[in-house]
């Protein structure tokens, strides 16, 4: 059991430890995506006015453009055996980080509690527990694989998304039966702001796992082709979250009030009763088990990195980890139970408005990692508030604010609404500013800035001088 379940967190993952290949990207991403809360996000884009042909078109590019942001971040992991936040250290110092990843901890904390009321409400209808039950259930299976770690984490992946293709090719059949395509896709109407919407949605939802992806190829062996794990991360990550989402977009269009707000009794009575509701309520717990383990994982991960900024630690001990976990794993279920009845809606609102505080942390993050470090860090100075990257560096820090606030005018949300947003047409098109006006400003203040950048050597002997120093 000892050599199952992991040992590492936030320090380098040795050659000797690295294993897999590209391919379990692919796997793990069309896991985390064939579930329930995207099926939700793509019929958002339908509820919200636009043609089921023209939301399809718009959600499939938003899921490639954030997709492909998303990747990029996978593709650090094999390179630098580390989790995807501790290299934000680079760009924003040793201490810095702890800026952007507050809000990641959040984030991560509220996805964990959305997505276990939706899948609390399928384990209490599977077990007859009820919800409460369910949730508090849902949430100690999460808990203990997020504990087991990354090996459980990919296998698990890899099951959930095989069960969930048969069951969503099953679910796509029965819907098809139902409603004719050729009569969901007639009307071709083009609405620019609620297409614009679609895109939004769909990207929104791939940014959102930028602030982990790495976390899940960092035992990648070193020399793993940057692009191969790019393109399965994204390849994986883009059909499933498109299969679920056009799924839920046509299951809305079908069926426009049936869906909404019953969407877990609405798939299951697709399929039928009995035998087959229970399976059914099983793969949509099993569906949303994957992504609430990253979350929590994630969040984990993130809350470890901001701590040791502080504590300079290197590694963390077994009970270190348990904590940790323990820690997101009730904070995201006390959200969840309060929430359960009431706040979800406007708090699905209040994590695309966090959003905003990553788009920009994402920017950052790779055009640094990408065009000016050029795939190289320092990874002991990562844990070195003296070292080259420092413990608060000003100038990331600052760019990260600006591309915060450069958003504030396109931000569509039901608490905020900037004035950028009515001559638009009603659009929000907030996360291509959050990505595009952080990206040009680091570039011009951090490409200058040489004493950042590590020496060409340590490329690939970087880790060494980490074993020794914890
Ligand atoms: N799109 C998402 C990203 C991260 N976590 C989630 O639950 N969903």
């Amino acid at each position: 059991m000892a050599g199952v379940i992991e040992r590492r967190s936030i320090d380098v993952v040795p050659d000797d430890e690295r294993h897999g290949s590209a391919v379990s990207q692919f796997t793990l991403w069309l896991g985390a995506n064939l579930q329930v809360t995207a099926v939700v996000t793509g019929a958002l884009a339908v509820v919200f006015g636009a043609a089921a042909f023209w939301a399809l078109i718009g959600l499939l590019l938003g899921n490639l453009a954030g997709g492909a942001v998303m990747a990029l971040h996978s593709a650090q992991g094999p390179r630098l055996g580390l989790p995807q936040m501790i290299t934000s250290r680079a760009q924003f110092g040793v201490r810095g980080a702890v800026v952007p990843l507050a809000l990641v901890i959040v984030m991560y904390i509220g996805f964990f509690a959305s997505g276990s009321v939706l899948a609390g409400q399928a384990v209490g209808e599977l077990t007859h527990l009820g919800q409460t039950t369910g949730i508090v259930l849902f949430a100690a299976v999460t808990a203990l694989a997020a504990a087991v770690g990354y090996r459980l984490i990919h296998l698990l992946g890899k099951v959930a998304g095989l069960v969930c293709a048969l069951a969503f090719v099953y679910l796509g059949v029965r819907l098809l039966e139902r409603a004719d395509l050729g009569t969901l896709l007639h009307d071709r109407g083009f609405a620019l702001p609620v297409f614009l919407l679609a895109v939004s949605l769909s990207a929104s939802w791939q940014l959102a796992f930028g602030p982990y992806v790495a976390d899940y190829s960092r035992y990648l062996p070193r020399h793993t082709s940057p692009r191969a794990t790019f393109w399965w991360t994204l390849g994986g990550s883009v059909l499933g979250a498109q299969w679920s989402m056009t799924f839920g977009a046509l299951a809305a269009a079908a069926a426009p009030g049936a869906f909404v707000g019953h969407e877990v009794g609405y798939l299951v009575g697709l399929g039928g009763t009995g035998l087959i509701a229970s399976l059914l309520y099983f793969v949509i717990a099993f569906g949303k088990l994957t992504i609430n383990i990253l979350n929590t994982y994630g969040g984990f991960m993130s809350l470890v990195t901001s701590v040791s900024g502080f504590r300079g630690q290197r590694s963390l001990s077994a009970r270190g980890r348990s904590a940790y976990l323990a820690g997101i794993m009730v904070a995201g279920t006390a959200v969840a139970l309060l929430g359960k009845d009431s706040f979800l809606t406007s708090f699905k609102d209040f994590l695309l408005f966090l959003l905003t505080f990553f788009t920009p942390w994402s920017a950052i993050n790779l055009v640094d990692y990408y065009l000016i470090s050029k795939e190289r860090y320092d990874v002991p100075a990562l844990s070195d508030p003296a070292g080259r990257y420092g413990a608060w560096n000003v100038r990331a820090l600052t760019v990260y604010v600006v591309g915060v606030l450069a958003q504030l005018p396109f931000l569509a949300t039901a608490f905020y609404t900037g004035p950028l947003v009515a001559p638009l047409g009603g659009a929000d098109v907030s996360w291509l500013v959050g990505l595009a006006v952080p990206a040009v400003l680091y570039w011009f203040a951090a490409r200058h800035d040489t004493a950042r950048l590590a020496d060409p050597r340590l490329a690939e002997g970087q880790q060494a001088p980490l074993e020794s120093g914890g």
